[in-house]
């Protein structure tokens, strides 16, 4: 073991054999007949079979609880397969495009999506899951994402009524332009100016320094013929603050930007495909007018006269896209974790490295004690997101008919948990994936993985719709204890409460474990409190400064609470099928446990446990991840992915992985030929130079 690396002795060499020449670039065992044979021999073995013939659950009953109901696995079946079987949808080749290929490619799937759509009268709900199964960013995300649901949230009856049939019929096509190339964290600061002007009835969109040009919007840069603006409005020579604005940004006709108006894309981002697919824009305005009723005006109007009126409805409504956008996010952490998890698992159950020196059979890397270790905690973080997702969509679902019948008190509330478990999940989601790629060894860096690309795409939902840090900041700043915070109403007893743990198995108990996370948490925020008071003697905000970090580390107790504590109650619920209820239970376990004992220090240092009942939690976890072991594969299963959508020859359900690996490294350019382009002009005068001068020695 302490060789580190593979181990190279039990090795053999099997396919490997170099070409000297490429005929029709195939692998050198496809252009073999008995190669070939061999292969589909291969690909009809099941290789995870006896994995799966080891859990101890109903798999097709943990899809249920998966998805959130039958019909859910139904549609979401039908719509994977749909687009699995569709060559447009075609996706293997993704990182070996161009970035102009890979836009052009994003423009033809999703119009081919839209195709499929009205041709199948699909509902609102399989439209849905089409695209994320066609599972690559382009502007119909923020489209359908952020340009709908602003003007929904923000538009009157009458604005709805005329601009969303445009929307919904793809006769316009917009994006959410608000951040801006000197401010997207601090939106109070954006500086694009929209001017009222009474004379004719217009505002006047501006751009009045290089700071203010709109810089990252989502389908701004190429596609987008509208947007939702968020400008400074001003009327009658006093600034209102931000608020939104349709506006027109191309021709309808010919696509070409509108007089006054600059825009393009800011150019290539982080990794090879990914969200290169994306065209993220940068805009400028030179005093575009645009008519008043353009104004989104659910919120404040600007009547004929320019005198501005405002509702009698919170300010903060003007942040509601961000709010949904937020919680949609919080669901899309649960899948981009869950995938990784899926191929890093059934690999790990297919690679075998040392256990053998006798050419017997070589451990499994799954069986390794470290790989669980590093693993099952993933496992369980992807069920527990998915789980909090569906717990904050009802949330969100509640809030907004509150709002409709004029009750604001839940609106901060809903706030603080999509920032705070936006901030969570995807950080917590964005080290998975790459801690996944490295559970994968060195086949896990290759773009056939599938993680490079996932992680690519996955790690700015780190910074987009708020930076993590800036929102986790903003919920350490409410006030209230209300909701998900009424626990802190419990402050006498848990400020003085002692777990009464003495045994390993008593921490399967989920009332030891919530009191331990809830004393965690309140004590954090109340030492917070005091530090603050103290550090401040003049004013809260100077000490809200100073400790910020640690008010981090507090709002972040808070929000793996929420998520422990949903996670409990879901395992609390009638759970049908044999053995789902229990293997629920256990990941439930295994989370709770995990973030107990990454966040030992916090434990002791608020005094909720002893050091012995820290390392009674871990002893715990240990048992748990045996218990996990056998039905690993299984639990990977029930997130029904198909191999497309999964898009890893490392994560294929079958299991056999060798042969993909071997053919999908022969589908790379650099072996459409065997001598490499730039041979003639760099290697052979090089190597000649090199022999020329050998030879005189
Ligand atoms: C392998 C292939 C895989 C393929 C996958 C394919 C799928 C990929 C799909 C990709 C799609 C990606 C889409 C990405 C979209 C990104 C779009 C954006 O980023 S858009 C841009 C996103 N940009 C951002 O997210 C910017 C982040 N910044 C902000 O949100 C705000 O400026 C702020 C919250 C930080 C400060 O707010 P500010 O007003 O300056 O200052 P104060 O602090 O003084 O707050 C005042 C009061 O308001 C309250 N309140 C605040 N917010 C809310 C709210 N939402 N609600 C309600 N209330 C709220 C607050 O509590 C306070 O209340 P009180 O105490 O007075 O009672
Ligand atoms: C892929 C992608 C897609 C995007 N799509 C869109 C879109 O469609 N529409 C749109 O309008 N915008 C979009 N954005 C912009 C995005 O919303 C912003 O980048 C995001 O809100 C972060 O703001 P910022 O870039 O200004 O970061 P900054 O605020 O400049 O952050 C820089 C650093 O400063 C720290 N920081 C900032 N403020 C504070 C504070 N008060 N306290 C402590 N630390 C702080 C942050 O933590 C961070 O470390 C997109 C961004 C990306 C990356």
């Amino acid at each position: 073991m302490w060789r580190g690396g593979s181990n190279t002795r039990t090795c053999k060499r099997r396919f490997f054999s170099s070409p000297t020449r490429s005929r029709h670039h195939r692998p050198p065992y496809m252009l073999h007949s008995r190669g070939s044979q061999h292969l589909k021999a291969m690909a009809e073995v099941d290789h995870l079979a006896a994995e799966r013939a080891t859990a101890r659950f109903d798999v097709e009953e943990m899809k249920v609880a998966w998805a959130g109901s039958r019909h859910a696995v139904h549609v979401a079946d039908r719509m994977a397969r749909l687009v699995a079987s569709d060559p447009v949808f075609r996706k293997d080749n993704r990182t070996m495009l161009s970035r102009k290929e890979l836009f052009k490619d994003t423009l033809r799937k999703a119009a081919h999506a839209w195709k499929r759509i009205v041709e199948l009268r699909l509902t609102e709900e399989e439209a849905d899951l089409l695209r994320q199964y066609v599972d690559q960013p382009g502007y119909v995300d923020l489209h359908w994402g952020m340009f709908v649901p602003a003007i929904k949230g923000q538009g009157t009856e009458e604005q709805q009524h005329k601009w969303l049939p445009l929307a919904y019929k793809f006769q316009i096509i917009g994006c959410y332009a608000q951040t801006e190339l000197g401010h997207g964290s601090n939106v109070q600061g954006l500086e694009t100016t929209a001017t009222f002007d009474p004379k004719t009835d217009e505002f006047v969109i501006h751009s009045p320094t290089l700071t203010s040009s709109k810089w990252w919007p989502g389908g701004l840069g190429k596609a987008s013929t509208h947007a939702v603006v968020y400008a400074r409005l001003i009327t009658e020579g006093k600034d209102y603050g931000i608020h939104g604005f349709i506006v027109q940004l191309r021709s309808l006709e010919d696509h070409s930007p509108l007089p006054g108006v600059t825009l393009g894309d800011i150019g290539g981002k982080f990794g090879s495909g990914a969200y290169n697919s994306m065209d993220n824009g940068v805009l400028r305005f030179d005093h575009v007018r645009i008519p008043r009723d353009q104004m989104l005006m659910r919120l404040s109007q600007v009547t004929r006269e320019g005198k501005y009126v405002h509702s009698n409805v919170p300010k903060q409504l003007l942040y509601g896209t961000m709010v949904y956008v937020r919680q949609s996010i919080v669901a899309d952490a649960s899948k981009a974790l869950s995938r990784a998890v899926c191929i890093a698992v059934r690999y790990s159950a297919v690679r075998k490295q040392f256990g053998s020196q006798d050419g017997g059979p070589e451990t499994q890397v799954l069986n390794y004690k470290t790989q669980q270790s590093r693993l099952f905690p993933l496992l369980a973080s992807a069920y527990a997101f998915r789980f909090v997702g569906d717990w904050l969509n009802w949330l969100y679902t509640d809030v907004t008919q509150k709002l409709e019948a004029k009750d604001f008190s839940t609106l901060q509330e809903a706030h603080a948990c999509t920032a705070g478990l936006k901030a969570v999940t995807t950080s917590v989601t964005a080290d998975a994936i790459e801690e996944c790629r490295k559970l994968c060894g060195g086949h896990g860096y290759l773009n056939s993985s599938g993680l490079p690309e996932l992680f690519a795409v996955y790690v700015p939902a780190c910074t987009y719709e708020g930076d993590n840090v800036v929102l986790l900041l903003q919920l350490a700043s409410g006030k209230q204890p209300v909701g998900t915070m009424a626990y802190m109403g419990k402050v006498q007893y848990l400020m003085q409460c002692k777990s009464a743990v003495s045994s390993a198995e008593d921490w399967l108990n989920p009332d030891a474990i919530q009191e331990a996370f809830e004393a965690r948490a309140l004590r954090m925020a109340v030492n917070c409190a005091q530090n603050i008071s103290q550090a401040a003697s003049q004013e809260e905000a100077a000490g809200f400064y100073e400790r910020s970090p640690d008010l981090l580390e507090a709002a972040v107790a808070h929000i793996q609470l929420i998520i422990v504590t949903k996670f409990i109650e879901k395992v609390h619920q009638e759970i049908p099928g044999h053995g789902v209820k229990e293997q629920l239970q256990a990941l439930c376990n295994v989370y709770a446990l995990y973030i107990l004992h990454k966040h030992l220090g916090d434990f002791l240092a608020t005094g909720c446990i002893t050091p012995r009942q820290g390392a009674l939690a871990n002893e715990q976890l240990g048992k748990l991840y045996a218990q996990v072991r056998p039905n690993a594969v299984a639990l990977v299963d029930a997130f029904n992915y198909t191999d497309h959508y999964l898009g890893s020859v490392l994560g294929r359900y079958d299991g056999d992985v060798y042969p993909a690996l071997y053919e999908e490294a022969w589908k790379d350019p650099l072996n459409e030929t065997v001598v490499p382009e730039g041979y003639h002009e760099y290697l052979r005068p090089l190597i000649k130079q090199q022999q020329l001068k050998l030879s005189r020695l």
